[in-house]
């Protein structure tokens, strides 16, 4: 099913981030690339807030963040109540952080994870179901701090 999607990188994640925006679109889905326009060097959380600030606004719509190992993108989401942001570097990831975590934003590193592993990184994701139940229990626990 197609998904509506908002994906913005730094610099670091800029490639990548062309890559994916060509892919998720020719996959069908909703696809707002909120930059930057090029590989100029710039600070991961404007980004990161930038897509936050998105998945806020609309319900069910999910991120992909992009920078250089993906750890300071996932960092700057996860600061924001209400998103749940997943650094994935294999397939088990990017899988059993939708299942188990509901994640809503994906983060990537460029530095780390090569362009056909990410892509199926971002297939894997979009396409995974959150399975609820137990899981359910755990991540509203987030809200209790
Ligand atoms: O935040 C990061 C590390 O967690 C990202 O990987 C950045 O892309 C990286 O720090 C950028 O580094 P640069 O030396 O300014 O290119």
């Amino acid at each position: 099913m197609a998904k509506k999607v908002f994906i913005a990188s730094d610099h670091a994640g800029f490639c990548l981030k062309q890559i994916l925006v060509r892919h998720l679109q020719e996959k069908g889905h909703d696809v707002f690339d909120l930059g930057p326009e090029q590989a100029v060097s710039c600070d991961y959380p404007d980004s990161a807030f930038k897509v936050t600030d998105k998945l806020l606004e609309n319900e069910g719509a999910f991120g992909i963040l992009i920078c250089g190992t993906g750890i300071g993108m996932s960092m700057a989401a996860n600061k924001v109540k209400g998103i749940r942001a997943a650094l994935a570097s294999c397939e088990f990831h990017a899988r059993a952080c939708r299942e188990h975590n509901n994640a809503n934003i994906l983060c990537l590193g460029e530095r780390v994870t090569g362009a056909g592993l990410a892509v199926n990184l971002a297939d894997i994701f979009l396409e995974t179901e959150f399975l609820e139940g137990r899981h359910l229990r755990r991540i509203e626990l987030f809200n209790m701090k």
